[in-house]
């Protein structure tokens, strides 16, 4: 569904120095040569911090920009040059801006979009109706854009995205500034469209619950690379995230002593302990409740936001993670 390969995107910023009216020429490689497929039905995250290259990605993918180098392909067309061409095939999504009209209540916006597209009558009604159910916009469909909520106005522009019935949907930061009612309502959406229909699903975000929720792979872009490619598990793995048992002795005491294990924090009967690189923890496990005599035990999985957060800090050297 797309197939980016060897892609760079400059842009050349020219500024002038106050004092002596100098001009200045400064380069910006805001994507450095990315290469990677996206297949239908997939369901992709992407990462990245501030300024590391995600939009900019996003506007090559939908032929916003064009690249500078390497070749972009979307649903076998090239973006840039086959805009118009691609529209029908695509769903786009900014979360923070709307494709809706700002005066006009959101079902009219909806019917404009429907001439934009020329869908005939009858196919949008049918999905007019299916949308308008599942994502409930029946009580707000009257309501001039301006005046709806954030969450609302999100539901109405996945509508709109998704009128036209695209194979691919791609999404900047669709969950940025919602409640959690309205998140869970966007997630769940995204999550039985992509099962049911089979939607291709690329989206970007700094929510990684997001993540969590709904992406069976995940890349992180970094300084306009690529600094991973793979699933949420391996990302923990490679990460060198670490899983930690939490431990109830029956008697407060001394810090555990295991070989390989060290105790990240003591309070009363209550321990941390990190589990080794490498370790099952069912051996650390067995060890343990063979020498202590232990009330109660929990284990827990690394959290995926400090997982992210040590990728970030690793920079570029996390670049070996590339499959
Ligand atoms: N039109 C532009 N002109 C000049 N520089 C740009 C332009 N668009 C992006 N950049 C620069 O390219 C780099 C990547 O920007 P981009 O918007 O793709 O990042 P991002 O990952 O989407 O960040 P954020 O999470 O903050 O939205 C940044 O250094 C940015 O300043």
């Amino acid at each position: 569904m797309i197939e980016m390969r060897d892609v760079s995107r400059t842009f050349v910023i020219r500024s002038r120095d106050g004092r002596r009216l100098r001009r200045s020429r400064t380069v910006v490689r805001a994507v450095d040569g990315i290469s990677f497929t996206i297949g239908a039905g997939e369901f992709v995250g992407y990462l990245g911090p501030n300024g590391a290259g995600k939009s900019t990605t996003i506007k090559m993918l939908t032929g916003i920009l064009a690249a500078s180098a390497g070749s972009v392909r979307v649903a076998g067309l090239d973006p840039a040059r086959q805009r118009t061409a691609l529209a029908r095939r695509i769903g786009v999504v900014f979360g923070q801006r709307t494709t809706l009209w700002w005066d006009l209540p959101l079902r009219d916006s909806l019917t404009l979009i429907r001439h934009l597209y020329r869908v005939d009558a009858a196919a949008h009604r049918a999905r007019l109706a299916e949308l308008t159910e599942v994502l409930d916009l029946g009580p707000f469909l009257g309501t001039p854009v301006r005046q709806l909520s954030l969450g609302q106005r999100m539901r109405g522009d996945l509508a709109a995205a998704l009128l036209h019935d695209p194979p691919l949907l791609v999404l900047d930061e669709p969950t940025i500034g919602l409640d959690v009612i309205s998140k869970a309502t966007v997630r769940g959406f995204l999550e039985r469209r992509n099962a049911e229909q089979g939607t291709t699903v690329v989206l970007t975000t700094h929510d990684l619950g997001d993540i969590e929720r709904l992406c069976r792979r995940v890349m992180v872009i970094d300084h306009g690379r690529l600094a991973y490619d793979g699933g949420l598990d391996r990302l923990r793995a490679t990460a060198g995230a670490q899983r930690v048992l939490v431990v109830d002795l029956a008697r407060p005491g001394e810090p555990v002593d295991l070989p390989g294990v060290s105790v990240m924090r003591v309070e009363g009967p209550r321990q941390w302990l990190a589990i080794p690189q490498g370790s099952s923890a069912a051996a650390v496990i067995a060890e343990l409740t063979g020498r202590y005599e232990v009330r109660d035990i929990a284990l827990r999985e690394p959290d995926i936001e400090d997982v992210i957060t040590r990728l970030y800090r690793a920079g570029r050297g996390s670049r070996e993670a590339v499959q």
